[in-house]
């Protein structure tokens, strides 16, 4: 079914035409055109960077799985078509190695700034100077003045590299490419020789060549979940080869990340790359139990409630434990957890102290900077402590960082080294393009619509736009809404059901997801939305990390986001992996204009970092210098609570009916309420009524 032409059912215009005008149709992330993932492929490398383009494409085997972006995974799965084209496809798609090949510093310099890496050791003073002495046996380090030295490790050119130069294990390097990925996105060639050879990567560099902790701020769907899973499962394997210790699980590495959706998504993603390794991804559920020291170790798991523990390919409908009695898993060796699920288990009654990982080697904190945002804090911190061992690598992603952020963690690695009498591994910050901006490769709009009301005629509009494409930026389905609270998520589907007729699915193409809602509507929306069942997903910041919906074309902010954080991360749900012609739109009223400014100036920043000026840009300069600035204890407020108008009262209502309209229907509710409760009371032979009665409906306070 053509969603276009269903959604603009009664315009003169042809779906084609009036809404983006064809070819831009095309263009949408959900189209699946192949797009080039980099984000800074600037042709200033020109030749270079275009030739190694093409050897990439040369090398890959000619039978790719074909993406199918709404396909759910477990349905693309059973395709055989799809899923295993033939026998031979995995040895097809085994990497062509290439030589092992370093490159000079000053290459690796070059390459590193025109992929706009830039990569930045953030140890204390006293190692800086070390690594400063060892300048002079040619270590590749820039030391200025006050600021902290500047790293060019040797970035990933290819995934070809990852088994020739970096020796990744032959299984993870296959399942690697049978994802598709032609080329490394730019976090991803300089994350991952860091944390898989950093022998290699920071060759020369002393006291470095150990390893690092690593934080890493890179746009939103640039790659970084491939990023840390696939060295975390790497050095399992190459730690338990060179061990000898063969067919044995354990808790090595946790990922930490801030909701559900998340979770099952990482989960997903493991359960891909580990195939065939004998390496189990878990995710965390309520009740679930870990082997951990100081916990008496119970009835074992079978096989088969580990298998589907490991291998659930969907977004997290498993079953709960059915008798209450936590279940011990003891074939794990990455769990991916959310913090309150994780430290419930660690701080459960069933004994005296809580318990430690000592086994845990890698501590992976994805969405670091909510996860260490006062919110989650306590509770990250307190799995971070648990983590024992002297081993432990730590790394921060995500694709804002606050300075706030950086203070902590250095402040804690210090902290954490002293106290178990430990020298402190180096900390590493990388970062890709411009911190704290929205990726590159969207388009942004921020519209005013004066009231609550303007804003439900904005969004009818952009759901069947009626004139041409000047009438509004094209937002096609599927998109996502963002509100508030979930009180105005759940308001607004029932304001829009049935906008959608009903030929085109009508009422089960709009859906909203929250927090209020249990575990299997959630995911069962997840999976629906994913499947391209729902088209217009309402939702709230829940969804606004990390979850991947890769042919999303737009995301409206129908509330605006609290902090340029929270746009940076909504917004990042377009324009996934590279793809071009996703937008945000974000609606403003009045009562946003002391406000607004915060999401203006991200956007205004954004841009400038695109290239986009003049017309092209979505925030003109008259509007940025006729907007209030926002003071900070406004700002901490707004991030706390968002805009303190849309949190109760009238003000908070989603609606298309008049004042007097919904006095009307409150009364009539009322009167009906009233006239049952005072049968009930005449045949209970009260017939005073208690004084209740009709006073409890006195209307609404419009
Ligand atoms: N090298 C690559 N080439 C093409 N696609 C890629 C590559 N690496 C990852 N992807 C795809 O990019 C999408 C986004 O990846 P991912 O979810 O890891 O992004 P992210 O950086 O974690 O984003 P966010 O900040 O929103 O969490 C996924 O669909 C993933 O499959």
């Amino acid at each position: 079914m053509d969603i276009l032409k269903v959604l603009s059912r009664g315009t003169k215009k042809s779906a084609k035409t009036s809404l983006s005008g064809g070819s831009a149709v095309g263009k949408l992330p959900s189209s699946g055109t192949k797009t080039n993932p980099q984000l800074y492929h600037d042709k200033v490398r020109g030749h270079k960077r275009k030739r190694d383009v093409e050897e990439a494409e040369n090398k890959m085997p000619e039978a790719l799985p074909e993406v199918d972006f709404f396909a759910p995974k477990d349905a693309a799965e059973s395709k055989p078509a799809k899923a295993e084209p033939n026998k031979g496809m995995r040895a097809a798609a085994s990497p062509v190695p290439e030589a092992a090949k370093l490159l000079s510093a000053d290459e690796c310099r070059q390459l590193l700034r025109s992929h706009r890496l830039k990569v930045t050791l953030l140890s204390k003073r006293e190692e800086q100077h070390k690594v400063k002495k060892s300048k002079k046996k040619k270590a590749v380090v820039e030391v200025k003045k006050d600021k902290k030295p500047q790293l060019s490790p040797q970035p990933l050119e290819s995934f070809g590299q990852l088994r020739s130069t970096y020796n990744l294990s032959r299984r993870v390097a296959e399942n690697l490419l049978y994802q598709g990925y032609r080329m490394p996105t730019e976090v991803q060639m300089g994350s991952m020789p860091l944390l898989i050879r950093p022998d290699l990567a920071l060759k020369g560099e002393e006291g470095l060549e150990r390893g690092v902790d690593l934080l890493a701020v890179a746009p939103t769907g640039s790659g970084k979940t491939i990023s840390f899973l696939v060295p975390a499962i790497n050095n399992i394997m190459r730690r338990r080869a060179q061990e000898k210790l063969h067919g044995i699980h354990e808790l090595e590495a946790i990922v930490i990340v801030p909701t559900r959706e998340l979770a099952h998504q990482i989960v997903n993603v493991g359960n891909q790359l580990v195939k065939g390794t004998g390496i189990k991804v878990v995710g965390m559920r309520k009740g679930m139990a870990l082997a951990a020291e100081s916990q008496e170790i119970g009835e074992e798991s079978s096989d088969e409630e580990e298998e589907k523990a490991g291998d659930s390919d969907d977004d997290g409908e498993e079953e709960e434990e059915k008798d209450g009695k936590p279940k011990v898993v003891s074939r794990v060796d990455i769990l991916i957890t959310t913090p309150l699920l994780l430290l419930n288990f660690l701080t459960s009654r069933s004994s005296a102290t809580p318990k430690v990982l000592p086994t845990v080697r890698d501590l992976i904190l994805d969405e670091a900077d909510v996860l260490l945002d006062p919110l989650f804090r306590e509770q990250t911190l307190g799995i971070w402590t648990a983590c024992n061992s002297s081993d432990l690598r730590l790394s921060f992603w995500s694709a804002t960082m606050g300075s706030n952020i950086e203070t902590l963690v250095t402040e804690r690695l210090t902290s954490r080294a002293e106290s178990l009498g430990i020298p402190q591994r180096p900390l590493v910050r990388l970062v890709v393009g411009l911190k704290d901006t929205a990726v590159p490769n969207i388009v942004h709009r921020l519209i005013y619509t004066a009231s609550e009301q303007g804003k439900l005629l904005a969004l009818r509009q952009l759901l069947r736009p009626t004139s041409s494409i000047d009438s509004g930026p094209p937002l096609r389905p599927p998109f996502l809404v963002f509100t508030q609270t979930i009180d105005r998520a759940t308001a607004l589907q029932e304001e829009l059901k049935y906008d959608i007729p009903l030929e085109a699915g009508g009422s089960s193409r709009i859906a909203a997801l929250h927090s209020g809602l249990p575990d299997a509507a959630r995911a069962a929306i997840m999976r629906k939305f994913r499947a391209g069942e729902i088209w217009v997903l309402i939702t709230t910041d829940v969804l606004a990390r990390g979850v991947d919906f890769a042919g999303v074309n737009g995301v409206l902010n129908y509330d605006v986001p609290g902090s340029s954080a929270a746009y940076v991360h909504r917004a990042g749900r377009t324009g996934r992996a590279g793809r071009e012609g996703g937008i945000a739109v974000t609606f403003y009223t009045k009562e946003d204009i002391p406000f607004v400014k915060t999401v203006a100036n991200v956007i205004a920043e954004s841009e400038k970092q695109a290239g986009k000026t003049g017309e092209e840009a979505g925030v003109q300069q008259w509007l940025l210098d006729a907007l209030p600035n926002v003071g900070k204890d406004d700002r901490k407020k707004l991030k706390e609570r968002g805009v303190e108008s849309r949190r109760s009262g009238s003000k908070a209502k989603i609606t298309s009916k008049s004042g007097y309209e919904r006095r009307k229907e409150h009364n009539r509710r009322g009167a009906i309420e009233g006239s049952k409760k005072r049968k009930m009371e005449a045949e209970d032979g009260d017939g005073n009524g208690n004084g209740n009665g009709d006073g409890e409906w006195g209307g609404l306070d419009d």
